[in-house]
């Protein structure tokens, strides 16, 4: 038996919780803020169901567990924390699924690093309810080749994501954050960029993307020119709905994570002398927006 506890019930955790429960092998722990009874995710194969432990007081839970999955927003990870004491044995390993370049950073002082597992995850989901999933596309989630990351490959054997141990971790953590950046511009106007696309639209799509290839590039990711193209080709494609999870923050009303996805271009851009001036604007004018956003971790 594997023990497995989730930290983050929501679109994305709440989604590969169901995915990992269906394997009588797992015995899957959900560590929440808002109860509910049961997960219900609707996937591209068929609705999947599950009734684990879902514990909401980290003075709750009995025991360590073999896999901790953190799939909270970034701007929840030191509260997400709070779960880990009880939860970590000397073997735990710990899964961070957040969107972003900072995963292990934000984990660094409560998990030794040598048992953290920086996930970067393309699933497309979405919640409706407590523990009610819709998952838009099967995706994919890839970890850093090694000994923990051929262990967590394992331990999704059993659903149908795609999960694979890669060599160059940064820099598919970095070409995930130049597509989730470009999101800010669908999240500032709340239109999908295809119907509104233009040459001045492009050149504000093109400039986030451009500056975090240069950022990431500065922080030792191996990004190609031709990623520019491809996100920027996506957003000229984007039908009218096309949004991303950051959008659907705004939409409910709820905290972006406005730091992870662009701050933290301009902050690291800082670092090496690089002027990121695009990624700035957006994040100015979205966090002028008057939407709840939270500012940078401070861990
Ligand atoms: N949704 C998507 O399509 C994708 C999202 N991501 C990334 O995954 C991360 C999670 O995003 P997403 O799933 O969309 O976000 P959601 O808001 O849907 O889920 C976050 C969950 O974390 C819970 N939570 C927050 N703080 C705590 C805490 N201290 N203890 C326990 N649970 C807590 C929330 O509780 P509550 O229910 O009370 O709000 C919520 O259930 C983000 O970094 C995002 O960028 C990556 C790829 C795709
Ligand atoms: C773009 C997407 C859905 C890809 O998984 C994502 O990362 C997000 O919206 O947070």
């Amino acid at each position: 038996m594997t023990s497995i506890a989730i930290i983050g019930p929501g679109a994305l955790g709440g989604t590969v919780a169901c995915w990992l429960a269906q394997d009588r092998e797992h015995r899957i722990t959900i560590c929440a803020r808002t109860p509910f009874e049961r997960l219900e995710v609707e996937t591209p194969k068929g609705t999947l169901r599950a009734t684990p432990e879902v514990a909401t007081d980290p003075a709750s839970v009995q025991a360590p567990v073999d896999w901790v999955v953190v799939a909270t927003k970034a701007y929840d990870a030191s509260s997400a924390a709070l779960w880990l004491k009880p939860l970590l044995g000397p073997a735990t390993r710990v899964i961070v699924l957040q969107n972003g370049v900072e995963r292990v950073a934000h984990f660094a002082g409560h998990v030794p690093e040598d048992r953290i597992v920086p996930a970067v995850a393309d699933i497309p989901a979405a919640r409706s309810a407590p523990g009610h999933m819709v998952q838009h596309r099967l995706g994919w989630i890839v970890v850093p080749h090694g000994a923990n990351g051929d262990a967590a490959v394992q331990l999704f054997a059993g659903t149908e994501i795609d999960v694979s141990a890669v060599p160059d971790w940064q820099s598919r953590a970095w070409a995930k954050l130049c597509l989730n950046c470009a999101g800010a511009f669908t999240t500032l106007t709340m239109r999908a960029t295809g119907p509104v696309w233009s040459r001045e639209v492009e050149t504000l799509v093109r400039g986030l993307v451009a500056e975090c290839v240069d950022v990431g590039r500065a922080e030792g990711a191996m990004l190609e020119d031709s990623l520019i193209d491809q996100v920027v080709e996506g957003a000229r494609n984007a039908p009218e709905g096309a949004g991303n999870s950051m959008y659907a923050d705004r939409l409910a009303g709820r905290p972006m994570e406005l730091d992870a996805r662009n701050g933290v271009i301009v902050r690291l851009g800082q670092k090496h002398n690089i002027e990121t001036p695009i990624n700035a604007l957006f994040v100015t004018l979205l966090s002028a927006s008057g939407s709840p956003w939270i500012d940078r971790q401070q861990d």
